[in-house]
Order: structure tokens, then sequence, then C-alpha cells
């Protein structure tokens, strides 16, 4: 398996402007603490989020969006059986749906649901180190939802679960690493601020959700949310004095940001 190669500033641009384009609807059934953030970071970007979570009109939402995001961060056993109901429907309608496996490895019912999921043919998969460690069952010990790995020594991992998933699989950190098993690109960026607020990694799931419906080369497109995120981050972090100013810069700069100034 290759060494990982930087994302093109040109390949980034071009799905930042086919995203603005199509202007995803997306399907998100995320966890509790980061619902309005997450549908404020989509439309910042320009793609319409919709938090529908029943089980039958998850399902039945699930075949008429653009790409579904299922996050397991407040996962609970009614949840999980509508997360695999929207899933189910999507992958009959031509759906793409992502996976967000907040925590998996730390705890039981969700690692197993986890597991579960990935028989079912995930466009992408996003975590940290952590997760996508315990996801490709490498010797970890995760504590729950912050990463305790450096992404770079979760490579391996994230290769390993793409060739298994069939999902490009991107793991983030300092450095995000995405791959689909043969090839992977790097994305650096971002700000330290950016895991001093809450549900930055959550939202990042739901934008690779969007740009992995997109037409085109999936790893790509993974790699450019990527990028996007890490991106508006690091200016954000440049103006902001905390985290508490972070989060509206962050999320002026997901507005500002233009196809033409990536290239
Ligand atoms: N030390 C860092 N330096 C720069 N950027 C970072 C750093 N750590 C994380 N990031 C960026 O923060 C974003 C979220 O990634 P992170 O790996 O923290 O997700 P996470 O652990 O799932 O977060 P959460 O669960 O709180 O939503 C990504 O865009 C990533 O590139
Ligand atoms: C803090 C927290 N607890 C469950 S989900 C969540 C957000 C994950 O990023
Ligand atoms: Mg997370």
């Amino acid at each position: 398996m290759s060494q990982p190669i930087p994302l093109s500033h040109h390949d980034v641009a071009h799905s930042l402007a086919l995203f603005r384009q199509q202007s995803p609807l997306i399907h998100c059934m995320t966890n509790d603490v980061v619902q309005t953030f997450t549908a404020n970071v989509l439309l910042a970007l320009g793609a319409s989020p919709a938090m529908v979570i029943d089980a039958e009109e998850a399902a039945q939402f699930s075949a008429v969006a653009s790409a579904l995001l299922v996050n397991v961060g407040t996962l609970t056993r009614s949840r999980s059986a509508a997360m695999l109901a929207a899933v189910e429907s999507a992958n009959r309608a031509g759906r793409s749906w992502s996976l967000d496996p907040v925590a998996v490895g730390a705890l039981a019912f969700r690692t197993e649901f986890c597991h579960q999921l990935l028989n079912h043919q995930p466009a992408a998969i996003r975590g940290n180190a952590s997760e996508i460690m315990a996801l490709a069952q490498e010797a970890v010990s995760g504590r729950g939802v912050d990463s305790r790995h450096q992404s770079d020594a979760a490579i391996q991992a994230a290769q390993k679960l793409a060739l298994q998933s069939g999902a490009v699989v991107a793991v983030t950190g300092e450095v995000d690493f995405v791959t689909d098993g043969q090839r992977t690109l790097s994305v650096s960026g971002g700000s330290p601020l950016m895991t001093r607020v809450v549900g930055t990694g959550c939202a990042l799931s739901a934008v690779v959700a969007g740009f992995a419906s997109l037409p085109g080369d999936r790893l790509i497109q993974v790699a450019s949310a990527c990028r996007v995120v890490s991106l508006a981050g690091e200016r954000a972090a440049a103006i902001a004095s905390g985290p508490g100013s972070f989060i509206p810069a962050f999320l002026d700069a997901l507005y500002l940001l233009t196809p033409e100034e990536l290239a």
C-alpha cells in the first residue's frame, strides 16, 4: 500500500464548486450534542441539512435525500433500529451513506452496532485514530470520544478498514489521512482549537457524507471535505481568542470559502 500523498489544491477547488452547485440534501442521524452545530456547518457551506430520526420517517427520507449520515454518539437501541432501517433504505434507493463511529471500541453496544453496519456498504467512514483502530480491530485503549492516538498511527488500520468495508476511510487529527485502501491522501491544516469545542469532528462527518455523494472520485471528494473544514478551522483560529469566538468565526469561514481561492 502506497505512502500518503498531499491532496491537490485543484481537486479541492473542483469538489467545493460541485458541492455548492449540487447543494446536497443531507439526512443526519446524529448525536444530541451536535445537532444545531452540524446543521449550521452544512448551511454555511451551502448544503441542506435535515435531522429525521423516527424509524419509518428515516427509511422514507433516506431514499430521497442526497446522502445519509449515521453518527452513534448518543446511540440507543431504538435509534439503532431507525439507523439500520435508514441505511437499508438508502442502499435500496442507490443513495450513499456515511458513518461516524463515535467512541466505538470503548462501549459494547455501539461497537457491536458499528461492526454490524460495516456489512451495509458505507460510502465513507470518518473518525479519530482511536475509533478507526477500534473499528479495524487493531489493539487500542479507547478512552471515549477523544482520540489518544496520533492519526498517522492509524493509517494502516484505515487502509485495512477501507479494504474490509469498501468505504473511503478518513482518520482525522493534526493531519487527516484519507484512504480507499489502495491510495492514501493527506490533508494538513486545521487547529488545536478545533478540539476545544464539541462537534467539529461530528460536523465534518456530515460534510464528508455530502461530499461522498458527489459524482467523481470518492477518495478525492472525501479528502476535499476534510480540507474545506481544516482550512476554515485554521482561518477561524487565526482570529478567535478562544473556543467561544472560534465557533462563529468557523461558520463565517465556511461560508466565505471560495473554489477560486482554494485553487
Ligand atoms: N491537533 C490538531 N491540529 C489541527 N487540526 C486538528 C487537530 N486535531 C483535530 N484537528 C481537526 O479537527 C477536526 C475534527 O477532528 P478530530 O479528530 O478532533 O475529530 P473527533 O475526535 O471525532 O472530534 P469530535 O468527536 O469532538 O467531534 C478535523 O478537521 C481535524 O483535522
Ligand atoms: C460529548 C459527546 N458525548 C456523546 S456524543 C458527544 C459528542 C461527540 O463528539
Ligand atoms: Mg468524534
